[in-house]
């Protein structure tokens, strides 16, 4: 395992709440080299006593109180203010740091990741085994991203390369490999003929706070669906790896992502929405609505088509939006009605089809909605009673921060749970036909208020288990 970090964006919003604090709780459970440190990277002038009275700050009222662990870490940590966008003052103060192979991690904003790169080509800090980490996402289109991409392939080669998507890095979305591939029973059932439609849902009650600069030029399509939301329908999706190394696994996803249908302009009216939150009330307290000049959506609903053997007449519905009433990551598996109906009753109950509910966040459970039957002799026929079988683990395993499991691998040279490049260009070309389309067809962003479920039009892409589980109104 490599035992020096460099941390670029070390000053920035992720790092503060998720990076540092993983480091910590990694350095608590002894999971990292003994020798190991971190050099940070800001732009923010601070020297190594000022970042690390900076850091204690901002780390000591956190969830991740632990004051060894955190002493721990600062003593492992030196600080240097660059602009990543100067080569030369990046090689002469970075090359001291090249004597051992290392991993560079670049929490920034995109459009630093080409030329971060070439400074850190210029210090050395790419060569050998060392390897370098981005964060998502990777560009802005398909273009900037091949630009990304052949930028990063002209420094070092792509098993250096470590493309980030945390949401591969949590258990309960990796603990769907194993129930897809695990289990005979899932397996068997998987694919067009048995499944009616799939929904992919990441509902956040956070706001863009913070991030109004970043967000303008990204909007919800670009921040969570090219990303997140398209590696889970790719999981979903993907024809069974051969093994679970790197690249079979990485091989399957791209083949699903490839067969999205692209959307034209006469398709977005019909099978896309984009919402904008307006001031309103979410978890009790009054927010602001998110203003802001550019046309961007903070929600939006998708109905996605995989254009294969396996997915062919399957829609997949994806949504994602902030300020939404509550917090829920889930995916639900929706299967066809049965084929005869034997009961007496002609009822809706035939209609209801058996559903495989996933809620991955904020509490992982798994439950199988099934028929059953309330037999009572004054009904006088079988009466149908829906049941949920609960499939979660008992007792729920402990949780870490997703970046905890990935910054292991990256140390450790895994390459299972990042993205490859062709990936990353395949998600990119499909997102691109959804945004041209939504230009060419003037597709409007619709507003909601916030503490709803978006707008009323995204009513018929929400997955209907939302309203059977203490959610009070379907629309806004
Ligand atoms: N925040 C989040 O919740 C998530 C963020 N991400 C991704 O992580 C990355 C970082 O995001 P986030 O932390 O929110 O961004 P922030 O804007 O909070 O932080 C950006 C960081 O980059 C540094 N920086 C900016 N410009 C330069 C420059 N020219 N030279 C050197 N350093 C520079 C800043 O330094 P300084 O502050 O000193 O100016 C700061 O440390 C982005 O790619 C984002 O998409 C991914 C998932 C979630
Ligand atoms: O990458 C991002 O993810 C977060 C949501 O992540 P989660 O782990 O809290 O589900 C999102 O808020 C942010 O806008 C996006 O950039």
């Amino acid at each position: 395992m490599h035992d020096t970090l460099l941390l670029f964006g070390a000053t920035g919003d992720l790092s503060q709440r998720y990076l540092f604090p993983s480091l910590q709780h990694l350095l608590r459970d002894r999971l990292l080299p003994p020798d190991f440190r971190v050099v940070a990277v800001g732009r923010s002038d601070y020297d190594d006593g000022g970042f690390q009275a900076w850091l204690r700050e901002r780390l000591a009222n956190g969830d991740s109180r632990d004051d060894t662990a955190l002493e721990d870490l600062l003593r492992r940590t030196h600080y240097h203010a660059l602009d990543l966008n100067d080569a030369e003052a990046m090689a002469a103060t970075l090359s001291q740091y090249a004597d051992r192979p290392s991993v560079s991690y670049l929490s920034t904003p995109p459009d630093l990741f080409a030329p971060a790169t070439r400074g850190l080509k210029a210090a050395g800090l790419l060569e050998g085994e060392s390897r370098l980490v981005l964060e998502k996402p990777i560009g802005h289109d398909l273009a900037s991203a091949r630009e990304i991409n052949a930028t990063l392939k002209a420094a070092l080669d792509e098993s250096r390369i470590f493309r980030i998507d945390h949401y591969l890095g949590k258990a309960p979305v990796q603990n769907l490999l194993a129930l897809r591939f695990g289990n005979t029973l899932m397996e068997a059932v998987w694919h067009n003929r048995w499944i009616e439609s799939v929904d992919i849902l990441v509902a956040e009650t956070a706001g863009v706070d913070g991030r109004e600069g970043y967000y303008a030029n990204y909007g919800a399509l670009r921040d969570m669906v090219q990303n997140h939301m398209l590696q889970l329908l790719a999981l979903i999706a993907m024809e069974p790896p051969s093994a679970l190394d790197a690249d079979s696994i990485r091989d399957e996803k791209r083949k699903v992502l490839r067969s999205l249908r692209p959307m034209t302009p006469a398709d977005v009216g019909k099978h896309s929405v984009r919402g904008r939150y307006e001031a309103g009330v979410v978890d009790g307290e009054a927010v602001r609505g998110f203003k802001h000049d550019s046309e961007v959506e903070t929600f939006v609903a998708l109905r996605a088509h995989i254009d294969n053997w396996r997915w062919s007449g399957v829609p997949f519905r994806i949504v994602t939006g902030k300020r939404m009433p509550s917090r829920a990551t889930e995916v639900v598996v929706s299967f066809k009605p049965v084929s005869h109906w034997v009961f007496e009753r002609p009822s809706k109950e035939r209609a209801r089809s058996n559903r495989l509910r996933m809620r991955l966040q904020p509490e992982e459970t798994i439950e199988l909605g099934l028929m059953g039957s309330l037999a009572a002799p004054e009904w006088g026929a079988t009466e149908l009673q829906p049941m949920s079988l609960d499939l979660s683990m008992s007792p729920a395993p402990i949780r870490r921060i997703a970046y905890e499991r990935l910054l292991i691998d990256a140390l450790k040279g895994d390459q299972t749970l990042f993205v490859r490049d062709d990936e990353v260009e395949a998600a990119w070309h499909w997102i691109d036909s959804i945004s041209d389309a939504w230009r060419q067809a003037q597709t409007p962003v619709q507003p909601y208020p916030a503490g709803s479920w978006g707008p009323p039009a995204a009513v018929d892409f929400l997955p209907a288990t939302l309203f059977g589980n203490g959610h009070k109104k379907k629309a806004s």
